[in-house]
């Protein structure tokens, strides 16, 4: 096989990443866009000594669990890989995909891998979204161009009317685009990116703010983010503390509940899209930040640094599993590991004696604090640093947890969290994953260590792509390990 043969193959298998698995001649080819039992030309693209990657040129017998994707740049845009086959499917896909890093990359036998809970709905499930902007300095009267990046590349591909956004969102979207090229033409303030996010109350819309990543800040470039402000929010606003009456011009006929908006600064021009600074903000009266809502009737604070699971519905489901792996009678000491705003904290805390919730974002923290507060919890406190550096001395001072949950980044525990962990007596580990190759490693490193791999709970947290969360309860016993 070279690169550029074009022949017929046929699919076996997929990856997460909505790979069809070819095996001509028994090596790994990957495809783009095909399903299991389909019969496809391709041609090849790379060859490398283990495996090889082909381009989806026609695909000769269809499968019958492929559909129409609905969305006009899938796949181009990068952020879906599996809009090309029906819902229970995709489901199944995850499920298989679970069970195989725990298998492949974690060599861990026997774990019993449930099915996949899947979403009620599909579609336009996010609550948040981070678009990357480009505008020409010096080239006044041309559009701004924002989108996503094509996967793999930095080719913007624009679409406002990404099917998983909700339906307020693109009005935004649009207002941006109209109004930054008339606030600045010469476009020359350095926006990079934007992150849009939304609350979920228990009825009608939720509340938004936008969040505009500069990658350096003057504070000369107030009065135009601020004049912006007032055409995107409209109404009474707070600058920087002052509340002036009729400060904004009314919005026209622009149907969306924009309260707050935010100047992040981000040096870097790699890695996270958010940088460490908020230099300037601009808010209705009490809405720096936005009031959202969870299971049992707890409502939190989120500001513009806060992390918060991206998908409301499926989150409810998310925690009850998380609850119900704890196992807690009211008596117990659980520490919350990568807590976030504190929201697995608080919805475990009225079943618990005490939980202490670790996150590195102080800005987080400071939320997790008064959600406690404004909850009446008062059994729940709160650690701002990293697990690593915080949780082996917490676990000398405090004497061992009956329950630690872990809900970390995609990349998952580091090292010194799992030596921390297997040291503990802890009666139970609650591995809340968003990322079954991580989960895998780091089950198999507790593994080594005597824990045993229960259960595992996939969650469709991100239809239509390749992503999957999973919670997963390990306790001390016979080893799963091979
Ligand atoms: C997947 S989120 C989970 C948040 C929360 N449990 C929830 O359900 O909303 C991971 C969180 O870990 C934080 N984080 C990432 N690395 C960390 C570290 N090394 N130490 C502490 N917190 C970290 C992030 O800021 C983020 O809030």
């Amino acid at each position: 096989m070279r690169p550029g043969d074009i022949d017929t193959f046929s699919i076996e298998r997929m990856t997460l990443q909505g790979e069809g698995v070819a095996r001509p001649g028994g090596m790994a080819l990957f495809i783009p866009e095909c399903l299991p039992g389909e019969r496809v030309k391709a041609r090849v693209t790379q060859v490398k000594k283990n495996f090889a990657r082909a381009e989806l040129l026609e695909v000769l017998e269809s499968s019958p669990q492929r559909v129409e994707p609905p969305c006009r740049v899938f796949p181009r845009c990068g952020g879906c890989q599996l809009q090309m086959m029906d819902y229970a499917t995709q489901c199944h896909v995850k499920t298989e995909g679970v069970q195989d890093a725990l298998r492949r990359l974690g060599r861990l036998e026997n774990v019993p891998v449930g099915e996949i809970v899947g979403a009620a709905n599909p579609w336009r499930y996010r609550n948040r979204v981070q678009m990357h902007l480009r505008r020409e300095a010096g080239a006044p009267g041309k559009p701004l161009q924002m989108g996503y990046y094509r996967l793999s590349s930095h080719e913007l591909v624009e679409n406002d009317e990404c099917p998983l956004l909700p339906e307020t969102f693109p009005p935004v979207l649009k207002a941006l685009r109209r109004h930054l090229p008339d606030i600045d033409p010469a476009g020359e303030l350095p926006i990079r990116h934007v992150v849009l996010k939304t609350t979920t109350p228990p009825e009608g819309a939720g509340e938004m703010m936008l969040i505009l990543v500069f990658s350096a800040w003057r504070s000369a470039w107030r009065k135009a983010v601020g004049e912006l402000a007032k055409r995107l929010i409209g109404e009474r606003l707070t600058v920087e503390g002052h509340t002036g009456e009729n400060l904004a011009r009314q919005r026209a006929g622009e149907q969306y509940n924009l309260v707050s908006l935010y100047v992040n600064v981000n040096e870097k021009g790699e890695g996270e899209v958010l940088g460490p600074d908020y230099p300037y903000h601009v808010s209705k009266p009490g809405k720096e930040r936005l009031t959202d809502y969870l299971p049992g009737g707890l409502k939190i604070e989120v500001g513009p640094a806060s992390f918060t699971q991206v998908n409301p519905r499926q989150t409810e489901i998310l925690y009850q599993l998380t609850k119900e792996a704890c196992g807690l009678t009211g008596r117990e000491t659980v520490v919350d590991a990568y807590c976030g705003v504190g929201t697995i904290s608080l919805f475990l805390a009225r079943d618990c004696a005490r939980v202490i919730g670790i996150e590195e974002v102080s800005m987080a923290v400071e939320d997790a604090q008064r959600n406690a507060e404004r909850s009446g919890i008062t059994n729940a406190e709160f650690l701002t640093g990293k697990v690593e550096d915080l949780l082996p001395s917490l676990l000398e001072r405090e004497g061992v947890p009956d329950v630690i949950v872990l809900d970390p980044p995609r990349r998952g525990c580091h090292e010194r969290v799992i030596e921390a962990i297997a040291q503990a007596g802890s009666s139970r580990i609650v591995y809340v994953s968003c990322d079954p190759a991580s989960l895998a490693r780091d089950a198999a490193r507790l593994a080594a260590h005597g824990w045993q791999v229960k259960r595992v709970t996939p969650v469709d947290m991100f239809p239509q792509t390749g992503h999957t969360e999973a919670v997963c309860l390990l306790e001390r016993g016979k080893s799963n390990g091979k």
